[in-house]
C-alpha cells in the first residue's frame, strides 16, 4: 500500500512537469505546421522571391515603363513633319530634336506613310500605330525626307492635318545630287523596292548619270551644252529653266514620281517644291532651314526649331561637341551630363571622303544657277 501510495505521489510530482513537456511539444509542432506554407502560399512566396531576388533588367524596367505609358497615353497623328530635301541633313536634324524632352519622335526611321501608295493604303490608323504613345504636353514629329517630291503627298498630307507643322532642309544642290548617287550606289534593296532607273544611276558613274539626267530632262544638245561650259547668257538660262520646269509640271500634274536619273537633279529644286506645297498650305506652317547652318552650328539650327513650334530652349552650343577636331560633323550630348558625343547610326558622311569629277561639279553649277 504503502509503495502505491509512492508511486502515485511520484507521478502527481512529475504531473505538471510532463504536462509542461507536452504543451511544449505539441505547441512546437503546431508551430511547425503553421509554418510549411500552403501551395499558394508556396507560389507566392516564389513570385516574391523571384520578383524581389532577381534585379530587373534594364530592358525589363523598360518594357514596364513603355506598357505604363500606352495605357495612359494615346497615340496621335504628329504635330509636325521633317519633309524633305533628301540628303539635306534630315536624318541628323530629327536625331538632335528628339534630344528636346518635349518632342517625340515614332522609333521607326521614316515611315513612308504619304508616298508610298500601298502604306497610304493601309489608312489612317496603320499611320497611327507607327507613332509613338505621347502625353498630351509633348510634340509628335516624324521625317520622311521622300515627301517633299512625290506629287500627291502635300494634298494628303493636308486632308489628314491641314495645320501640321512642316520642317524643310535646305542645302546646296550640286553636293545634295552626289549624296543622293553615293546614296543609292550603298544602299542594298530588295528587288520589288527598285524604282524606275535606280539600277542605271548604281551602273553608272556619277558624271553618266548627270549626263543621262540632263539628257532626259533637257534634252541630248543641251546635256552636251552643260558639260566643257563655265558661263551660259540670261537667254540660255531662261530656256533652260522653262524646258525644265515644264518637264517636272507633267509629272507634277499626272502625279505620278519622277524618275531616276533625272530625279538626282529634281530633288535638289527647292523652289520649284516649295511653290507647289504653298498651294496646300499656308505659308506659317512653314519653317526652312539652312543645311549648312545645321552642320556648322547646329545648336542655332535646333534653336529656329523651337522658336518655331514655342517650346522651351534646351539647345546650346555645348548641348554638342565634335568626336575630334578633324571632324566636320557635330554630335550632341543628349543629357547635360553626358561625357560622350552620340550622333546617328548609319552611314552618314559619305560626301566627307569621295568627290565628284570638277566636270559634273561645274555642269551642275550651271544648271542649278541656271534653273534657280
Ligand atoms: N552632324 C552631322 N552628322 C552627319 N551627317 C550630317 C551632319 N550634318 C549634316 N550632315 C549631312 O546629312 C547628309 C544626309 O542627309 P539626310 O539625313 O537628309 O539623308 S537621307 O535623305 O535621310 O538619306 C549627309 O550626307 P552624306 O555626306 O552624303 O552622307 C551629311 O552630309
Amino acid at each position: 500500500m504503502n509503495e502505491q501510495r509512492r508511486a502515485i505521489n511520484n507521478l502527481m510530482a512529475i504531473a505538471p512537469v510532463f504536462s509542461i513537456c507536452c504543451y511544449f511539444f505539441v505547441y512546437q509542432i503546431e508551430e511547425n505546421i503553421s509554418i510549411i506554407p500552403s501551395k499558394e502560399e508556396l507560389i507566392q512566396d516564389f513570385s516574391f522571391r523571384k520578383s524581389s531576388s532577381s534585379h530587373k533588367t534594364k530592358k525589363e524596367n523598360k518594357e514596364e515603363t513603355e506598357n505604363e505609358h500606352e495605357i495612359l497615353y494615346e497615340k496621335r497623328l504628329p504635330d509636325f513633319i521633317i519633309t524633305g530635301m533628301q540628303k539635306c541633313g534630315t536624318t541628323v536634324l530629327k536625331y538632335f530634336l528628339e534630344a528636346h524632352p518635349k518632342l517625340i519622335t515614332p522609333k521607326l526611321g521614316e515611315i513612308h506613310f504619304f508616298e508610298k501608295d500601298w502604306n497610304f493604303e493601309q489608312g489612317k490608323e496603320w499611320y497611327l500605330d507607327k507613332m509613338p504613345n505621347a502625353s498630351p504636353e509633348l510634340l509628335i514629329f516624324e521625317k520622311t525626307p521622300d515627301y517633299m517630291a512625290v506629287p500627291i503627298v502635300a494634298k494628303r498630307i493636308f486632308e489628314m492635318k491641314p495645320d501640321i507643322k512642316i520642317i524643310v532642309l535646305t542645302c546646296d544642290p550640286v553636293k545634295r545630287a552626289f549624296s543622293n548617287y553615293l546614296h543609292l550606289k550603298s544602299v542594298k534593296r530588295p528587288p520589288y523596292e527598285v524604282a524606275p532607273g535606280v539600277q542605271e544611276v548604281i551602273n553608272s558613274t556619277f558624271e553618266e548619270a548627270i549626263l543621262s539626267a540632263f539628257t532626259t530632262s533637257l534634252g541630248a544638245p543641251n546635256a552636251d551644252f552643260l558639260f566643257g561650259k563655265s558661263k551660259i547668257n540670261e537667254k540660255k538660262k531662261n530656256e533652260l529653266k522653262t524646258i525644265f520646269n515644264s518637264y517636272l509640271d507633267k509629272f507634277w500634274e499626272e502625279e505620278r514620281r519622277f524618275p531616276m536619273p533625272a530625279s538626282l537633279l529634281i530633288r535638289g529644286h527647292f523652289t520649284y517644291f516649295m511653290e507647289k506645297w504653298l498651294q496646300i498650305f499656308p505659308s506659317e506652317n512653314f519653317l526652312t532651314i539652312d543645311g549648312n547652318l545645321l552642320t556648322a552650328a547646329p545648336w542655332k539650327a535646333c534653336s529656329q526649331v523651337e522658336e518655331f513650334l514655342k517650346i522651351e530652349n534646351f539647345f546650346n552650343e555645348s548641348s554638342f561637341t565634335k568626336e575630334n577636331e578633324n571632324s566636320k560633323f557635330y554630335c550632341i550630348k543628349k543629357h547635360r551630363k553626358m561625357k560622350y558625343c552620340s550622333k546617328p547610326g548609319g552611314k552618314k558622311g559619305r560626301t566627307l571622303s569621295q568627290n565628284m569629277t570638277k566636270e559634273a561639279e561645274n555642269a551642275l553649277m550651271i544648271f542649278y544657277d541656271a534653273i534657280s
